[in-house]
């Protein structure tokens, strides 16, 4: 048994460890983690709660979780059987950013769109929609209070995937310093990081993300547009 049980066992259905094996097994269900793919990873204080890399994250129990000070970089826990899961130092960027809760899904929908953004406007442009009801469910941006309207535009950058997930840690934080306002980030090909003040508006955010992306795509086939002009 890995030292520091305490901190990943708990009855309280809220606490990290335990949320995040209850969030994978609902976004298992919505083919956003399945095949050990995606996942979650959660900030509470100065401690950060991560999965393992390539466990079914369905599957996942709370005595699986690492813990992580985030000052130090230190594991406080580490089961002996698991290596931390390889998309740590992404989650790490965005709690560096401000961040609660950092989904990562390997959703369809999210792959679809960056593969249409790439063929109609560029490898270099980003997604960008407007005048749906959705669109209400993001936030307008950093220090900036509530949530978009709708008939603002959403914007989510897209960056290009790379062999090892590590190594998108690069392009994740660029991404982010060119677009401040923004909560998540496509990779092409791959997936989607989004994050949240909290764990309640990262699933909100990545919820209607991926609602609006299906939508996206259903609208191509029937070629309607994304934006008026
Ligand atoms: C078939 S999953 C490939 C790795 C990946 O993209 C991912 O999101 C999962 O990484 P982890 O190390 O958390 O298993
Ligand atoms: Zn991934």
């Amino acid at each position: 048994m890995a030292e520091n049980e305490h901190l990943v066992r708990s009855a309280d259905p809220n606490h990290p460890s335990n949320l995040i094996c209850e969030l994978c097994r609902k976004f298992y269900t919505l083919g956003w983690v399945t095949g050990t793919g995606g996942g979650t990873s959660i900030r509470h204080g100065d401690h950060i709660f991560i999965a393992p890399s390539g466990v079914q994250k369905e599957l996942m129990q709370p005595s699986d979780m690492f813990v992580m000070d985030f000052n130090t970089r230190e594991y406080l826990r580490r089961p002996p059987i698991h290596r931390p899961s390889a998309c740590t130092p992404l989650f790490l960027a965005a709690f560096t950013a401000g961040a609660g809760c950092c989904i990562h899904t390997h959703s369809q929908w999210a792959v679809l769109v960056t593969l249409l953004v790439e063929r109609d406007f560029g490898v270099d442009a980003c997604f960008e929609i407007e005048l749906l009801e959705q669109i209400k469910g993001i936030p307008k941006g950093k220090g900036k209070p509530g949530n978009l309207g709708y008939h603002d535009t959403l914007r989510v950058p897209i960056i290009e995937n790379t062999a090892h997930e590590e190594d998108l840690t690069e392009s994740l934080e660029a991404a982010m310093q060119k677009y401040p306002d923004t909560y998540a980030v496509l990779v092409r090909r791959h997936g989607i990081y989004v994050w949240g003040d909290n764990v309640h508006k990262a699933k909100t955010q990545c919820e209607s993300l991926d609602y609006i992306f299906q939508l996206a795509v259903e609208m191509k086939k029937l070629d309607l547009p994304w934006k008026s002009s």
